[in-house]
């Protein structure tokens, strides 16, 4: 009510007052006696009255005026009040000081819909009819003063936030705010956080400038910075600078677009360290799509990159393996193959997907062999060992497997892989070595190694068992002619039959071997005496006495045999070895096709050669060596032509020895070398010594072939040449025969060095060695010389004959200068000087001769003297 409303109920009220006071005063004045003048009074009273009857009349009015207006203006603000109260969100109810229920809106009802009479509601009822539906209450703290708030759960299930303030007057204004949904957000928000923060993944939220706002423990985990290093940080601090840009350009495009962006990244560790990650990042936006902030979500990948490489790496090794490799289920039926089974099997995958292993079997190995080696793989979890397989196309081949078993997390086997290669090869080449190591090529019997192993098994056995056996040496007689003249193709052919009828001769656990060459060993085991070895040495002498067929032709070949006893001979393979070579050497002296036991004599023999070889090797520093010098003289004239030198050995206690006794063994033990060198050096200085006397003649020197090997070439002899001032055309080089048979250009070469030098060449003792004409025209040779067996036998021998003026026509087709050795008769002389042979020299002319006593029957020289005709 407002102020002048008051006022005026006052006056009202104060004219009531005197009214009534008036009504009383007249009502006094009537009823006591004595009071006079009571007409005026009462005149007077009725007009006060009258009048304040017409004041209370127009202020009462007024008032009811102003009542009713007061009362519209009222109503008007209890709508208006209830419109407000209707229209707030929140369920609102205001409680008189009493506890009786003013009002509510209506969201009152919905908080509460059990409430059905609330013009009765009041506080305590509302409170006591909420309990049953009340599942729990949770007070909050109350922004407020004087205000309580609390939570009320529901069985509903909503959540209510109460809050009741006390009005001024008292009463309690009640506000209900149904937070049911806002919690539930609020609870996702939680378990967001909780998630983010517990999350196995590593989050980064940035602003759009890219500077961390967020990271997550997993993040500061994976990158090893803490959360305070990285929050303001930008979010490239993780760069390695192994990424390329393009990355980075192609990430921020992708967010520029409003895309999420998905793609690997290798960062760098605060510790240096790199590391891969899968990251997803994308925008963050509000509801007008403005871009807020980037969340990145990462996952260490690292082990599963490094995953990824080790199973490319596998992939590679499993497709380029050479190494057949095979995985089968825990079954044991086939799952994979690798590209190497199929080469090696022939089987492709399909083929082989789902199928026993067994289809590889090669049938060559019994059933327990599988059962076996199945036990080992389970009870060891893997098998290694060789195997024999069977291909597609039905080859069996052996291979090296390995199995082994792969087990599941439980530990049961969950498959097997198998490793195999083909052995084929290897198998081959092993076979190959132990041919190469222990048989020869050629005739594919043991050669020395292995004979030298059997023979020292048998000398064991021997001992052991008291047995006998016997060493047989066999040397071919005349292999080196069929070799050297109808070539190497036909010899090796001879060796081979001849090794297949050495082995018809002996029984098959007796031991036929190549001991090299044209030589073969046979071991016969446990015989009873000399007589059996005997019987089976003459039983091969006669069996290779027996033609041999080669290019259609027969040859007749023969064998010497040695033959040497254990025990009694030797005890040890090396000496029984070398005693029967022994034996076999003294067979062949004997003359041909002839078998000899080893003796005591032998040995001697032996004993003497090797204490000549030592003293041999200290001749040529004692001065027991001497150069001789035989001339060489035009047959028909008796001029001298020239020398050849011709080696001599003083030995102090066997007096000369011959160099046919002591050539061969300084060639076995390459002292020719040096004793080669010393007689081209002295023969140069002498025959220049010669020279210097008046007698300007050429020097023939004998070169053994193997001179060659020990480095003797065109060079070694220039320098010589060069050193005495020896002019290469006064050198004629004797070369023999068996040198050129060998036809090698090696030999050519050597040959052609010393031509080149301006030497000549002479071929010595031709027609010992089975020369022929085609091979001569292949060598830069000048002269032949005659070998003297063939003219001594000139005039006896019509065969000799012939076969001297074979050679002598054939020389003067090719244009060479022929030189006979050994003349020793005027006859012989006259019918090389008739055939048309120019030179010769033997003992008809002179012997050979010492330098100084060469020089002197130079000097002394007429042709008449040496009874030439003239
Ligand atoms: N029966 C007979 N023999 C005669 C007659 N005239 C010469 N002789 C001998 O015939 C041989 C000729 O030498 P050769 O055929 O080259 O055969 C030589 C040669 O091949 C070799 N020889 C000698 N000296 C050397 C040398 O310094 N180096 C090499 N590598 N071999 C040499 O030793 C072989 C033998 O030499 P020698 O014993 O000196 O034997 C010499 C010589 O003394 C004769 O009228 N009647």
């Amino acid at each position: 009510m407002s102020k002048s409303s008051t006022r005026k109920l006052k006056l009202i009220l104060l004219l009531t007052g005197i009214n009534l006071c008036v009504l009383f005063f007249i009502l006094w004045k009537e009823t006591t006696p004595g009071t006079g003048n009571a007409s005026i009074d009462s005149r007077v009273i009725g007009v006060v009255m009258f009048i304040v009857f017409a004041l209370l009349f127009l202020l009462m009015g007024d008032l009811m005026r102003r009542f009713v207006i007061l009362r519209r203006q009222s109503d008007k603000a209890r709508e208006r009040m209830h419109d407000a109260v209707e229209s707030l969100s929140e369920a609102f109810a205001l409680f008189s000081p009493t506890g009786r229920m003013l009002l509510c809106n209506s969201r009152w009802r919905q908080v509460y819909p059990w409430l059905d009479n609330l013009e009765l509601e009041r506080w305590d009822t509302f409170k006591e009819q909420l309990k049953p539906h009340l599942t729990h209450f949770e007070p909050v703290e109350s922004e407020q003063p004087g205000s309580t708030s609390y939570v009320e759960h529901l069985d509903s299930g909503h959540a209510i936030l109460a809050s009741d303030s006390r009005t001024r007057e008292g009463g309690l204004a009640c506000v209900r705010t149904d937070i049911t949904h806002t919690q539930k957000i609020e609870q996702k928000l939680r378990n967001l956080g909780r998630a983010l923060e517990q999350s196995p993944a590593s989050v980064m939220i940035t602003n759009t400038r890219g500077i961390i706002e967020y990271v997550n423990p997993k993040f500061c985990e994976v990158s090893g910075y803490s959360r305070e290093e990285a929050i303001g940080q930008g979010a490239g601090m993780l760069r390695s600078g192994e990424m390329p840009d393009d990355v980075y350009r192609d990430l921020w495009k992708t967010l520029e677009k409003g895309k999420e962006w998905h793609g690997h990244l290798l960062n760098r560790r605060k510790d240096g360290s790199l590391f891969w990650e899968s990251a997803s990042i994308s925008a963050v936006r509000d509801e007008f799509g403005n871009c807020q902030s980037y969340i990145a979500v990462k996952e260490d990948i690292t082990q599963q990159k490094e995953m990824e490489e080790q199973l490319k790496m596998i992939e590679a090794v499993f497709s380029t393996s050479n190494e057949a490799i095979m995985v089968a289920d825990r079954d044991g039926l086939i799952k994979t193959i690798n590209p190497a089974f199929s080469r090696i099997t022939g089987y492709t995958l399909e083929e082989v997907q789902g199928r026993n292993p067994s289809i590889l079997s090669s049938g060559r190995h019994e059933a327990g062999f599988y059962q076996d080696m199945w036990q080992d793989i389970m009870q060891q979890g893997c098998w290694s060992g060789e195997i024999w397989n069977r291909r597609k196309n039905g080859t069996i081949y052996p291979e090296w497997l390995s199995v082994s078993v792969v087990y599941d997390s439980e530990g049961n086997p969950s498959e097997y892989v198998a490793v195999f290669s083909d052995i084929t090869q290897r198998k081959n080449d092993e076979a190959q070595i132990v041919r190469q190591a222990y048989y020869d090529e050629l005739t594919e019997l043991p050669n020395r190694t292995l004979l030298s192993d059997r023979l020292n098994l048998a000398i064991a056995t021997a001992n052991r068992d008291e047995q006998i056996i016997a060493l047989l040496f066999i040397d071919l007689d005349r292999f080196k002619y069929v070799n050297d003249s109808m070539g190497h193709e036909y010899g090796d052919d001879l060796l081979k039959q001849v090794a297949q009828r050495l082995n018809g001769c002996v029984r098959n656990t007796d031991t036929v071997a190549r001991f090299g060459g044209d030589e073969f060993v046979i071991l016969l085991h446990n015989i009873k005496s000399e007589a059996d070895a005997s019987y089976v040495a003459n039983k091969l002498i006669e069996s290779l006495s027996t033609p041999f067929l080669l290019a259609e032709r027969e040859i007749i070949i023969g064998a010497s045999i040695g033959i040497a006893m254990h025990p009694g001979d030797a005890d040890t393979a090396e000496t029984l070895l070398r005693n029967a070579d022994l034996a076999m050497y003294r067979a062949k002296q004997s003359g041909r096709n002839q078998a000899h036991f080893f003796t005591a004599a032998m040995q001697e023999h032996a004993n003497q050669r090797m204490t000549l070889e030592q003293d041999l090797r200290h001749a040529l520093e004692r001065k027991q060596l001497e150069v001789y010098y035989q001339p060489i003289i035009t047959g028909d004239s008796g001029d001298v032509k020239g020398v050849e030198a011709l080696l001599r050995w003083h030995h102090p206690e066997r007096g000369m020895i011959p160099p046919d006794q002591f050539i061969p063994m300084a060639e076995e033990t390459g002292l020719i070398g040096s004793i080669g060198e010393w007689v081209l050096d002295t023969a140069c200085q002498q025959i220049q010594q010669l020279a210097a006397a008046g007698h300007e003649l050429y020097l023939s020197v004998n070169v053994s072939e193997r001179q060659r090997d020990l480095g003797l070439d065109a060079e070694a002899v220039r320098a010589v040449l060069e050193h005495h001032n020896l002019h290469p055309s006064r050198l004629i080089l004797e070369i023999t025969e068996g040198l050129l048979l060998q036809d090698s250009e090696e030999t050519v070469t050597w040959l052609q060095g010393f031509k080149d030098l301006g030497i000549s060449l002479a071929i010595d003792d031709f027609g010992t060695g089975y020369s022929s004409l085609s091979y001569l025209k292949h060598f830069p040779v000048d002269s032949l010389k005659i070998d003297r067996e063939f003219v001594r036998d000139l005039d006896s021998d019509r065969y000799a004959g012939s076969l001297v003026t074979a050679i002598i026509s054939m020389a003067a087709s090719l244009e060479l200068r022929l030189i006979a050795e050994g003349v020793e008769t005027e006859k012989q002389r006259l019918t090389l000087v008739s055939q048309g042979c120019r030179y010769m020299q033997g003992y008809l002319f002179c012997p050979p001769l010492p330098v100084d006593k060469l020089s002197s029957w130079l000097d002394n020289y007429r042709p008449t003297h040496c009874g030439m005709e003239p």
